[in-house]
């Protein structure tokens, strides 16, 4: 009984308007009503009316649409409704978020904003319609396994088997495929400059260093012979993930007779604590690929670092493969080698590297793991549960960004089989090698840095920024967390949420409870630290990993996407010797490509925190939000500060450059 003022709001990205017509219901505790009125809804645009009611509603809970069309499905993205009701001349705001299209003709249901467990729900209001709504969305979000030993996956054979809710919006779509026809463009044209040149020397790469370059990039190109250069990558590169301190001389360390002196050096590091190893061994023994008849060829470096007191990193030893009971003890290469000696045992390490970063790290650790995350949100949280409304906006594009993955980079004849030397199933054996070890405890950096032995150092720009933010984040999360559950007990009582976490651990992560992770919740601290840890890894992990792609792997001989030819045995290496390993010009141009297409800034890209979509209603949820974006814009700052002192600026993880969800 009364008057209602609705306002419709429309999404602004294209084709989020419709020309079919929208019917509304407003439902009540007591009755619900039609508003007689069809709108079309219009792009970008709010759109108000008032109705009358004749019946007493009582307090809103949903909004019920349908569209209507005569000849033209024509989907629609709603953003939210927004209802306002006059009681006892007080006007009140009821918002109904949806942000999803509207498809087909039947009815959607909108629950109120408020974000509610199952236990507060004691009058069981709104019981009915979320065990419809995760009925439904279990049967449009299932699981596949697409290979055997990996994470399981969202079942789509391609982008378009995926829900149109979690598919990429037209302009994502537009730049997505444009970038990658521009890329193929640009290898067209420099297989045509490089037709008649010889590929002899390394400045003939140069050949080929034009497009897809940045400022750093050209940094790499000029200093990646040098060995502070090449340690600085493993602390602040592409791949800070694989240095770690020693606390021993590795096993796998065997000292070749004559190179006494070497073991000297390392002990001696050893002692004063700054001995540090990066060690392949995962890639120990698979096979490599073959490109186009050619047989490509792999190693398992091991590589000994010392650090210095001005923070520099800088190699040792390189053993390139593990001792082996039927061949001789490998070589150790030093930096007293001869210059290309040295240089292409550290081409080697650069290629393993290049492997764990895009497969471990990269793929496994970023994309596949919040893939796993998506799937069960979608499958286990209604929409109204407060972690779906904090979850979901880092969770945008994840599903299609990893089913292009599957069928265009680790696919059979993809990327990974064309021109990456753990190609043609190698890179599945590491993927399943790789998800075999993960464990919780390397997902969550105070735990993962700690032991990897990585505090304290000034000169680890990632490990701190890393630290600051998963701060910054706990303490979001623990906002919100302790806004919905009073005590441990709410927690343990949560139907939706328990099987979410058992999904994840059991299902998703295949068995991962071994490793550490959780099956369920007991406490709100262990659900603020597995959340802190979801949202860390869609978005500062992944974008610290992501973005230095471009930078890094530009200059291809500073991480070779492939190795041509066997890992040197003595120290007699010569220039031909490292031409015919390092990738050809085909190879090259495609890393380049690839890498650009992948590491460069996101046109439609959302920055950390910065999501605009209301899922929460209530001022609590707004203050924290508000207090997040506060601290992040603090730190944003002070790294802007440090920066400006530095030779190589740390940006990955800027803020303002974190995207807030895995999209590329
Ligand atoms: C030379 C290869 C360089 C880097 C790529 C390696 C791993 C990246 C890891 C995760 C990236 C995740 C998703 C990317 C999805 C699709 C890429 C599409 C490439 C398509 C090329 C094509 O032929 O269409
Ligand atoms: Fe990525």
């Amino acid at each position: 009984m009364g008057r209602y003022r609705v306002r419709v709001a429309t999404g602004s990205f294209a084709f989020s308007g419709s020309t079919n017509q929208v019917q509304l219901w407003l439902v009540g505790q007591r009755a619900e009503a039609e508003l007689g009125m069809q709108l079309r809804p219009t792009r970008g645009q709010m759109e108000d009316f008032e109705v009358d009611v004749s019946e007493d509603l009582g307090p809103l809970l949903f909004v019920k649409l349908q569209k209507i069309h005569l000849f033209l499905k024509d989907a629609w993205f709603c953003n939210h409704i927004t209802v306002w009701t006059f009681e006892k001349s007080m006007e009140k705001e009821i918002v109904f978020p949806c942000y999803r299209w509207v498809q087909g003709d039947g009815i959607i249901c909108l629950p109120e904003a408020t974000a509610w467990t199952m236990g507060k729900d004691v009058q069981g209001l709104f019981q009915k319609h979320r065990e419809e709504e995760l009925e439904e969305r279990r049967r449009l979000y299932r699981w596949a396994t697409w290979k055997k030993g990996i994470l399981l996956s969202v079942d789509a054979k391609s982008e378009k088997d995926l829900p149109l809710d979690v598919r990429f919006h037209e302009n994502k779509k537009i730049d997505f495929e444009g970038t990658l026809i521009a890329g193929m463009t640009e290898i067209a044209l420099k297989r045509t400059y490089t037709l008649l040149s010889s590929w002899s020397s390394l400045e003939d790469f140069d050949q080929i260093f034009w497009c897809s370059k940045n400022t750093l990039a050209k940094k790499v190109r000029q200093s990646w012979k040098d060995d502070d250069f090449f340690g600085y990558q493993f602390l602040n590169g592409v791949n800070p993930t694989v240095l770690r301190r020693s606390t021993s001389l590795p096993t796998r360390l065997v000292i070749p007779p004559g190179a006494e002196e070497i073991q000297i050096q390392l002990e001696k590091k050893l002692q004063e604590g700054c001995l540090f190893e990066a060690d392949f061994s995962l890639l120990d023994g698979i096979q490599p690929n073959v490109i186009q008849g050619e047989r490509q060829y792999l190693a398992a470096p091991l590589v000994m670092f010392k650090m210095e007191h001005d923070g520099k990193l800088l190699p040792m030893a390189i053993q390139l493969q593990p001792p082996c009971s039927s061949s001789p003890v490998p070589p150790l290469f030093l930096p007293s080698d001869p210059s290309l000696t040295w240089l292409l045992a550290k081409a080697w390490v650069k290629n393993s590297d290049f492997q764990l970063h895009e497969l471990q790290a990269h793929l496994l650790k970023t994309h596949l793991v919040a893939e796993v995350f998506a799937v069960a949100t979608m499958r286990c949280l209604s929409g109204m549960h407060p972690i779906f409304k904090l979850l979901i906006p880092h969770l945008r594009y994840t599903l299609e960004i990893n089913t292009r993955a599957r069928t265009k980079l680790i696919s059979d004849g993809g990327i990974f089989d064309q021109v990456v030397n753990t190609g043609g199933g190698g890179h599945l054996e590491v993927l399943r090698r790789a998800t075999a070890c993960l464990t919780y405890r390397s997902l969550c950096p105070p735990d993962d840095l700690a032991d990897r032995g990585l505090l304290g150092i000034p000169s680890a720009l990632y490990v701190h920024d890393a630290l600051r933010l998963w701060d910054i984040i706990s303490r979001y999360v623990q906002g919100i967390v302790h806004l919905h559950y009073s005590e441990d007990k709410v927690v343990q009582n949560d139907p939706e949420l328990q099987n979410w976490c058992r999904e994840i651990t059991e299902i998703g992560l295949h068995g991962a409870q071994a490793r550490g992770f959780p099956v369920s919740f007991q406490s709100r601290a262990d659900l603020c630290y597995f959340l802190t840890m979801c949202i860390f890894t869609c978005t500062v992990q992944h974008s610290g990993i992501n973005q230095g792609q471009l930078d890094w792997y530009a200059w291809v001989p500073n991480a070779p996407c492939t190795m041509r030819q066997p890992p040197p045995t003595t120290k007699d290496v010569t220039l031909e010797m490292v031409m015919a390993t390092l990738p050809n010009i085909q190879q090259a141009c495609l890393q380049m490509t690839i890498s650009w297409h992948l590491g460069r800034f996101q046109p439609d890209m959302v920055p950390l925190g910065q999501h605009k979509e209301e899922y929460f209603s209530g001022p609590g949820p707004k203050a924290v939000l508000s207090f997040f974006q506060e601290e992040l814009n603090t730190l944003e700052k002070e790294i802007v500060a440090r920066n400006k002192n530095l030779d190589l600026p740390y940006e990955y993880l800027q803020p303002s450059r974190i995207e807030n969800s895995i999209t590329i």
